[in-house]
């Protein structure tokens, strides 16, 4: 078993670079599958294990597929197998994002069902519903879901949630339906509105992603396409609220503050300094930080993503706040680890309620999510002691290289095994590479 160890009580300082974003690569890696003709050549792809296993589903279902470093090859011109086994969606949900993409182009797809995960429940009907409006079969059995077409036809679809992923799923569906498709009340993440920049490269016809109405109308072929994903916004939140903990100055490059509104509001009504800069945005860690009141929403709202780091944060403001998550049903399952930091924090229904300042005592601590995972080493680097970080797999799906980054910036953090030797950048590529 490996863990991440941090002792607290170092300021962070200087600068660290973001990666592309996994909620943009992993949309735009199954939209490749609509390719018939030429290749797609995808760049600033961050090499997580989320990104190798949607690589997997790829090649099962017959595309050529390779990774060289940040840059991925995709070729998916032979005719491509129609389903998704529960090996590859267990490990992954949003290798649910494949179906859209299948439909469309093979007029048929055969996903395992994703079941619930950590955070909540996690259906998808809002996906189905939008491929039922646009004339497809649906049908659940054995585990699978089926759904088929001989053509699919643009429609008029209402989401009654803006669901990130099924915006995802139905406009990867509507650009080659026979006519328009109208999508209203749809997520306007600013991930939607990257994989409509690659869709639209490709030759597809997509209006107004990013806002609550977008229309695509349908096209006969698309082709692959170079695409360079847009940064992490919510990598760079993380590292935002890491410099703010320790009372640190770093500047993280390549964030995009127009992304993260309210996340740069949240920490500056904490009396957080940040900056944007030329190629990125400097974060100042107060002496004090104020208690603030948080719902989590989709964009432009709080986004869910940054939930429990903001906790970590708010365990420290001097006062009491409270967090509302609204979009998942239980993301709260970080509080019980929190709780072994000698913190004060109460769950209330859909809130939690947090006493600060705590005074933060290192622990042996469970990741039980990717976000939760950044969080708790985050309460690492204030925490009094060693903190002890296990259940980094979930980690590994979101962060690439966290300690090392944190270490650049100042953080006494190693990531070792069990038998407590470090654990270098080569023998974890080697256990997740797909190449090997
Ligand atoms: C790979 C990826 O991009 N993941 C992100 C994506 O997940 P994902 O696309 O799964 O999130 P959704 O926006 O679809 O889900 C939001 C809420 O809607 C519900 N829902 C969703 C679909 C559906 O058919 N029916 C339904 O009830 C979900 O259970 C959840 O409560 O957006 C989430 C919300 O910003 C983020 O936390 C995830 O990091
Ligand atoms: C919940 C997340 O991802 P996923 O939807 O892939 O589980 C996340 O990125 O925080």
């Amino acid at each position: 078993m490996e863990k991440i160890i941090v002792r607290g009580g170092k300021r962070l300082s200087g600068t660290v670079k973001v990666e592309g974003a996994k909620n943009a690569v992993l949309p735009v890696i199954a939209a490749s599958l609509l390719a018939s003709e030429g290749k797609s050549i995808i760049r600033k792809v961050p090499t997580l294990s989320d990104v190798y296993t949607i690589g997997e589903v790829l090649r099962h279902l017959n595309t050529d597929i390779s990774f060289e470093g940040n840059t991925v090859y995709i070729d998916a011109s032979k005719e491509l197998k129609v389903e998704a086994p529960f090996e590859y969606v267990r490990k992954m949900r949003a290798s649910v994002l494949v179906m859209g993409p299948l439909l469309a182009r093979q007029g048929k797809a055969r996903v395992a069902l994703p079941g619930g995960c950590a955070i909540g429940s996690r259906p998808i009907d809002l996906h189905l519903k939008g491929f039922e409006a646009m004339g497809a079969r649906v049908s659940v059995g054995n585990g699978y879901i089926e759904a088929s077409a001989d053509q699919l036809t643009g429609a008029k679809i209402y989401l009654d949630f803006p669901s990130v992923g099924a915006t995802q799923n139905i406009m990867m569906a509507a650009v080659l339906a026979k006519g328009t498709t109208i999508l209203e009340n749809c997520a306007k993440e600013p991930e939607i509105a990257d994989l409509a920049a690659y869709l639209n490269k490709m030759g597809a016809h997509v209006r107004g992603a990013g806002t609550e109405t977008i229309i695509i109308e349908g096209v006969d072929t698309l082709y692959g396409a170079d695409h360079t994903i847009m940064p992490d916004r919510i990598e760079a939140g993380t590292f935002m609220v890491a410099a703010a903990i320790t009372g640190g100055n770093v500047l993280i490059e390549d964030a995009i503050a127009e992304h993260m509104a309210s996340v740069i509001a949240k920490l500056k009504e904490m009396n957080v300094k940040v900056m944007e800069e030329e190629n990125g945005l400097r974060v100042i860690g107060p002496e004090k930080l104020k208690p603030v009141d948080i719902k989590t929403m989709p964009y432009p709202g709080f986004p869910t993503d940054m939930q429990s780091q903001m906790m970590a944060l708010l365990l420290c403001a001097e006062g009491t706040s409270v967090i509302t998550e609204t979009v998942f049903e239980n993301r709260f399952m970080h509080v019980e680890e929190f709780r072994r930091m000698n913190t004060d924090i109460k769950i209330e229904g859909r809130s939690v309620i947090i006493q600060g300042p705590c005074d933060l005592q290192g622990a042996e601590v469970a990741a039980t999510d990717l976000r939760a995972a950044a969080a708790l080493i985050i309460a690492g680097l204030k925490a009094d002691g060693y903190t002890r970080v296990t259940e980094l797999k979930h980690l590994d799906r979101g962060y690439l290289d966290f300690h090392i980054k944190l270490r650049g910036l100042g953080a006494d953090i190693e990531r070792v095994h069990e038998d407590a030797h470090e654990v270098t950048y080569e023998e974890r590529s080697i256990a997740t590479d797909l190449n090997t």
